[in-house]
């Protein structure tokens, strides 16, 4: 049996192994022999590892690799980890030292890059390609510098696409990053932890990001590429978006923080997050971002560069009549008003915008002919004020010619930048602004100045008059509640802010996934920023950031939703462009022959609302609305078009007609059930035209009723009164007759005034009884006319309402009977024969028909009265001698007697 003779001690992190038997311990360490199927593998605590060891040794073995040795591959890995840290460290130490030369230093490698990548592009291109060297974003590239190049041959130095002047270096630099990081990224991306620990290699792994952004840049280009190759008038533009970042202020720098943005050559931003050095758990976990925009400016940048670089091409865009908008977008304290307004020494993009563009206008216009409009809004707690004359809130109001506008907002007329600049100086003074803990003159509100110029440029011969409008936006700061530490309105005001921001980056969101419906109306201040960011605008949107590692978060936020806004895209058009003519004559006709146009279009417009109501008037007539949602469909617009009316009453006729036959055939199609369906749809709508016809019944029925009360009260009281009345003739006759007959006839013309008295007294009651009688009788006619007005719609020809059949309709002649019923049993509300009206003036009539002398009132009286006729016992002087006084013509008698 062998024994054994030796143990070996292996190297870390083999364990110690004793091996029993014969086996050599040189052959067993080099790992070129194997222990035979009968030896044994102790380790040092005494367990038999024999299988876990010839396991082993048979892979060091089949790689004829020493045991004691480490395998290639962790070496390869200890070399990169130390070298890595070794470089890393140089690398931190170099940035920390010399963080601008090696930006510089950067910035000139790129040149030198880009430039050996177009030699790339240019040449040497294919046989790569075909070695699949290249990414998709770098083919997409290629065929984007290609395809524009075909396109606009004589750019091919400088521009390539006509909406976004891109030149082929940017292209290239992009073609080059992708490629670049398609062949380091792998290998950076296995070992995250060393990639991490300085920015540098933060920036690297961004980079892989980069890749991607490359790829959809490239996408992108080709979209805007095709977009500016299809021909429909419009150019179809992003968003411009640019970053700005301001210096750490002093409150930063006091409270220890650090920057935690970085810009690599003027475009590339990299956001890194540092961990304190003894926040042990946080240091593996640093988060770290790339973004990629049109320009950034570092801390240094100037007013004029930014002005240049973002707005100078805005205001040629407004010197080709188009709608133009810039608008700052950041954290509270970002630097936003820094970057719009400015201050006295540097002023800020609004003041050079303005200048530049009166500078323009009289340069390019005829003359001094322009004119330059301009408004200042401010949106403070969701409403809507004018900052050049201050007073109550302006509604918004849209407009289908000019959008979104606040109606009632001042426009002032001016003439040079000077004037402007006062305007401006104006309206900021009316803005509010309001100290926070972030920010001591922090805007609470956003504001926005419009300029709208009107000049005429020269066109080959003739003049051509342009409008241009500029919008400069300074929105307020999104901020959390706790960095303005604020309560009360500086809350609120916060909380509007916000609202309006999230409703704002809602519209991003919902244009850049292209949805149908935009948000715009959730707020203020995106209704306002509607045309900016969905409509025929050219729009820059500059992004402030705080590079403090404290306003972390918001910076990010920021960069985010600068980062989706560039995605997206306005259509960019010129507005109308008129052709005016330099003689006046020319003028004029122009003029006129606008003048008729526009009166045949409102003719044609009237035309066509009238055809449109009588097409909506037809179907409703011809089916039963809503059973059939083809059943609207009105003729074709070519029928109704046709010149003679029969032609288009034929068309509505022939529309009808087919709805018909489109109604019985889909009937026939669907088979009975279809049919069914319409009978019980048609039987229900029946029954509930019943219920109504039966609750209108009822009410007309209830209402009658109160009329008829009325009138049989309105019956006794005027009874009453001719009673009274009576009562008085009766009286006034007894006391005459009682005179004539104390007093001799020859004492008339001894007493007149006596005489005269009596005859006031009875004119007195005469006049009394003939108004209230007057005003009893209408009351019963109007009574009697409503009565009748609220019967007769209802009913059909040949039955008429009574008053006391409660709603159910008689035929005519049972109605005759029940009332000559009525008139016989009842004697106090029975109608009587003949109105008093009628009864008034029924005599009068008569006698006119007849041809007999027209009767005073008191032939009328005496004759109608039942109570003079009836109750009052004939005296023989009233009989044999009527009263003098009831002798028509005494008074004149008596007067030709004196
Ligand atoms: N680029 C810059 N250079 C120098 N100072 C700057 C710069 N940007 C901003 N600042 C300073 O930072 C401070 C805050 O700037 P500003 O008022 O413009 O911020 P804001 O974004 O408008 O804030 P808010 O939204 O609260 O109104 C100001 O004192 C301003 O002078």
């Amino acid at each position: 049996m062998p024994v054994a003779t030796r143990s070996q001690s292996l190297s870390t992190p083999e364990p110690q192994l004793k091996i029993q038997g014969s086996y050599t311990s040189e052959k067993v360490c080099s790992g070129l022999s194997k222990p035979s199927e009968t030896q044994k593998c102790i380790d040092s605590s005494g367990d038999d590892v024999s299988f876990a060891a010839k396991k082993r040794l048979d892979r060091n073995g089949e790689r004829k690799m020493p045991l004691n040795t480490t395998h290639p591959s962790v070496n390869l890995f200890q070399t990169r980890i130390t070298r890595s840290q070794s470089h890393s460290n140089e690398k931190t130490q170099v940035f920390h030292s010399e963080g601008l030369a090696i930006a510089e230093a950067e910035a000139g490698a790129n040149q030198r890059r880009i430039a050996m990548e177009k030699e790339e592009l240019d040449t040497p291109f294919m046989p790569a390609r075909s070695t699949g060297l290249f990414t998709p974003a770098v083919m997409g590239a290629y065929s984007w510098v290609k395809r524009s190049e075909a396109a606009n041959p004589n750019a091919k130095q400088n521009s390539l696409v006509t909406g976004h002047e891109i030149d082929p270096s940017t292209a290239a630099s992009i073609s080059m990053r992708a490629r670049y990081i398609q062949t380091v990224g792998p290998k950076l991306s296995s070992v995250p932890e060393i990639m991490a620990a300085t920015p540098k290699t933060v920036a690297c792994a961004g980079s892989l990001r980069d890749a991607k952004a490359a790829g959809l840049k490239g996408r992108q280009l080709n979209d805007g590429l095709e977009a500016a190759l299809s021909d429909d008038g419009m150019q179809s533009g992003r968003i411009m978006v640019y970053v700005r970042l301001r210096p750490l202020s002093k409150m930063e720098k006091e409270a220890g923080s650090r920057s935690c943005i970085r810009i690599v050559n003027k475009r590339d931003v990299y956001l890194t997050e540092f961990a304190l050095e003894t926040d042990y758990l946080r240091l593996k976990r640093l988060r770290g971002r790339h973004f990629a925009f049109d320009a950034a400016f570092p801390e240094n940048t100037g007013q004029q560069e930014v002005y240049d670089t973002s707005t100078a091409e805005l205001i040629e865009g407004v010197m080709q009549g188009r709608n133009c908008s810039v608008f700052c977008y950041g954290a509270t304290g970002a630097g936003k008003t820094y970057t719009m307004l400015g201050t006295m020494q540097s002023p800020g993009v609004m003041v050079l915008a303005l200048k530049d563009l009166f500078f323009k206008l009289k340069q390019q216009s005829r003359g001094d002919d322009y004119v330059v409009k301009l408004s200042y809004l401010e949106v403070y707690n969701e409403s809507v004020r004018d900052l050049l004359s201050p007073g109550r809130p302006l509604v918004l109001r849209e407009d289908s010619k000019q959008g979104i506008v606040a109606a009632g907002l001042t426009q002032y007329q001016a003439y040079s930048a000077d004037e402007v600049m006062i305007l401006l100086q104006r309206g900021n003074q009316n803005r509010q602004t309001e100290p926070t803990r972030v920010n001591e003159t922090s805007s609470r509100s956003h504001a926005i100045l419009q300029v709208v110029a009107e000049y005429k440029v020269q066109q080959e011969a003739s003049y051509v008059s342009r409008v241009g409008k500029l919008s400069l936006i300074d929105l307020a700061g999104s901020e959390r509640a706790l960095a303005t530490d604020q309560r009360t309105l500086r809350s609120l005001e916060g909380a509007n802010i916000n609202r309006s921001l999230l409703a704002l980056s809602s519209c991003i969101n919902a244009l850049v996934e292209g949805k149908k419906h935009i948000p715009f109306r959730n707020s203020k201040l995106t209704q306002l920023l509607k045309d900016s960011l969905g409509g025929a605008c050219q729009t820059a949107m500059i992004a402030n950031i705080s590079p403090s590692n404290i306003c972390f978060g918001e910076t990010q936020n920021t960069l985010h939703w600068a980062d989706r806004a560039k995605e997206i895209r306005t259509k960019v058009s010129s507005n109308e462009d008129l052709q005016i003519p330099e003689s006046q004559e020319d003028q004029t006709k122009l003029l006129l022959q606008m003048q008729k146009e526009n009166q045949q279009l409102r003719f044609q417009l009237a035309n066509l609302q009238q055809k449109y109501l009588a097409v909506q008037s037809a179907s409703i007539s011809a089916t039963p609305n809503g059973l059939d949602p083809h059943l609207n469909e009105p003729p074709s617009p070519a029928q109704f078009l046709s010149p003679t009316p029969s032609a288009r009453l034929s068309a509505i006729n022939s529309s009808n007609s087919k709805r018909r036959r489109r109604c019985t055939q889909d009937g026939s199609a669907n088979g009975d059930t279809a049919a069914d369906k319409m009978i019980k749809e048609l039987k229900r709508r029946i029954q509930v035209m019943e219920m109504e016809a039966e609750r209108v019944q009822r009410q007309t029925a209830k209402r009658e009723e109160n009329y008829n009360a009325s009138i049989v009260t309105l019956h006794q009281e005027h009874n009453v009164q001719l009673k009274h009345k009576d009562d008085f003739i009766r009286k006034l006759c007894e006391r005459i007759t009682a005179g004539e007959q104390t007093i001799p006839k020859n004492k008339y013309y001894k007493s007149p005034e006596k005489y005269q008295n009596l005859k006031d007294e009875a004119e007195n009651i005469r006049n009394e009884n003939f108004s209230s009688t007057v005003v009893a009788t209408s009351k019963v006619a109007k009574a009697s006319e409503r009565l009748k007005m609220l019967a007769s719609p209802k009913v059909p020809r040949n039955t008429c309402p009574l008053p006391s059949s409660k709603g159910t309709l008689v035929p005519a002649s049972e109605q005759q009977k029940r009332t000559v019923r009525l008139r016989r049993t009842s004697t106090l509300t029975t109608l009587p024969p003949i109105t008093p009206l009628q009864r008034f003036r029924s005599p009068a009539k008569k006698e006119a028909a007849t041809g007999a002398k027209k009767r005073t009132f008191w032939d009328i009286s005496n004759t109608n009265s039942p109570a003079v006729l009836g109750r009052v016992r004939p005296t023989k002087s009233h009989l044999s001698t009527p009263s003098m006084l009831l002798q028509p013509g005494f008074a004149r008698r008596l007067s030709s007697q004196a």
